[in-house]
């Protein structure tokens, strides 16, 4: 596996996504060298529970131009030449965790679609994934087509038509295949060689004010540390436009709500800035960097200002406690075993918003046709033209049921 001190930073964010088990997390590992999510509960459940992050960088053997993540080619002992540093996203596959996976999707470039070969394809996060990457707008796809060791030549050509014919008429059609296997490391140079043609670095927005998307916060005090030795909080996110620098000072929005129930921007500082695993002066879009700030450290603490921008004070777009969009409902709910038509969206209905990395409810105020109007129980903020995915609570569990724009 490569060392990082003299590697490009990251420029692209890939997202790992798919039906729970099927193999997003190892094969992270297969790339990166990096378990993204092995802390106590997601090891005691056995599933991925939040977002993992883990970067590497692609590289090309110059003797046969094979694609790989080592530093040295194993075959011909030479040193390979770096393509590109890329962050990878890894979301949870389990249904009930779709939040966190929409939280993710909104900070992916193109994204990974993980499918096991020895189950029928598609199960339902197998289709629900594919179509939030759908209604957040990610269309730059690559297929894994994982765990081919531990089933027939002839299930994995079986799986393989099933994957074709699910892809038929959707975001993914013309994405590559690639049968892989992440746990024994087979064929991940064909699938790397995917994503560099498939998953180009986007063009980047470096002059207009900053805005970062916040995906976790944190406090990263050990418990008893003396108050003067508390270091200020930490804000991880991603940049979808405009730079960042040490120093800068900077806004959170919506921020935090006061003893009146009104939301209140937090401001403060940048003291420092790492980047896959390196202190920076600077951040760009592409690749998940860690702020830090001299916000109180309890303001951040266990993710509460996820959801949240970052940016510039004043330059930031409104904090929303309602708004107006105009929604494309799916034909049917994609997410379960049993598909059930998706009927239309009522007055006083609650919805599941998720809007940038921020997830809030929505009551319905008003519906006509496909313009809804909802009043938010948790602001967000975001301007016009965002994407909004729309779920809807059926049973126990919310599904996504349709794709909203901002007006
Ligand atoms: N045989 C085989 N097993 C694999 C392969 N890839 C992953 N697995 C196994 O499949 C199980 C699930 O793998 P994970 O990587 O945790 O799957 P995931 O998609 O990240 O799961 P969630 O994040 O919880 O949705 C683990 O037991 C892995 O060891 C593979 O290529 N072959």
């Amino acid at each position: 596996m490569s060392k990082k001190n003299d590697v490009p930073l990251p420029e692209v964010n890939i997202g790992m996504v798919g039906h729970v088990d099927h193999g997003k997390t190892t094969l992270v590992a297969a790339l990166s060298g990096v378990w993204t999510d092995r802390h106590s509960e997601e090891l005691k459940r056995g599933i991925s529970i939040r977002l993992g992050y883990a970067d590497t960088t692609f590289r090309r053997c110059p003797e046969d131009g094979e694609y790989t993540v080592e530093r040295v080619c194993p075959k011909h002992n030479v040193e390979t030449e770096i393509l590109r540093t890329v962050s990878f996203v890894d979301s949870p596959g389990h249904e009930t965790l779709m939040a966190t996976m929409l939280s993710g999707a909104a900070l992916m470039d193109g994204a990974v679609l993980v499918i096991a070969a020895n189950e029928k394809c598609p199960r339902p996060q197998t289709k629900e994934h594919l179509m939030a990457l759908n209604i957040i707008g990610v269309d730059k796809i690559v297929i894994a087509q994982n765990k081919i060791e531990i089933v027939s030549k002839e299930r994995v050509l079986e799986n393989y038509r099933e994957i074709q014919e699910f892809i038929k008429g959707t975001v993914a059609e013309d994405a590559p295949i690639i049968p892989i296997s992440a746990q024994q490391r087979v064929n991940i140079d064909v699938l790397i060689e995917a994503i560099e043609e498939r998953i180009p670095t986007p063009e980047r927005d470096l002059k207009s004010p900053p805005l970062l998307l916040v995906a976790r916060s944190f406090d990263v005090n050990k418990p008893g540390t003396s108050p003067e030795k508390l270091v200020g909080g930490v804000l991880g996110g991603s940049l979808a436009r405009g730079k960042i620098r040490v120093g800068d000072e900077i806004e959170v929005r919506p921020g935090i709500k006061d003893d009146r129930g009104n939301w209140n921007p937090v401001t403060s500082e940048v003291t420092s800035i790492m980047a896959s695993g390196k202190n920076v002066e600077e951040a760009t879009p592409g690749g998940l960097v860690g702020i830090s700030t001299r916000l109180d450290p309890r303001l951040t603490k266990s993710d509460a200002l996820s959801g949240n921008v970052l940016g510039h004070p004043d330059k930031l777009p409104d904090t929303l406690m309602d708004f107006t969009m105009e929604v494309k409902l799916l034909e049917k709910v994609v997410g379960t075993e049993e598909e059930i038509v998706v009927e239309k969206i009522k007055m006083n209905e609650p919805l599941m918003l998720s809007v940038g990395t921020a997830t809030t409810l929505g009551v319905v105020t008003s519906a006509r046709d496909d313009v809804i109007e909802v009043k938010l129980k948790r602001p967000v903020c975001a301007e016009e033209g965002w994407n909004v995915a729309v779920s809807r609570r059926i049973g126990s569990r919310w599904r996504l049921i349709g794709a909203g724009t901002i007006k």
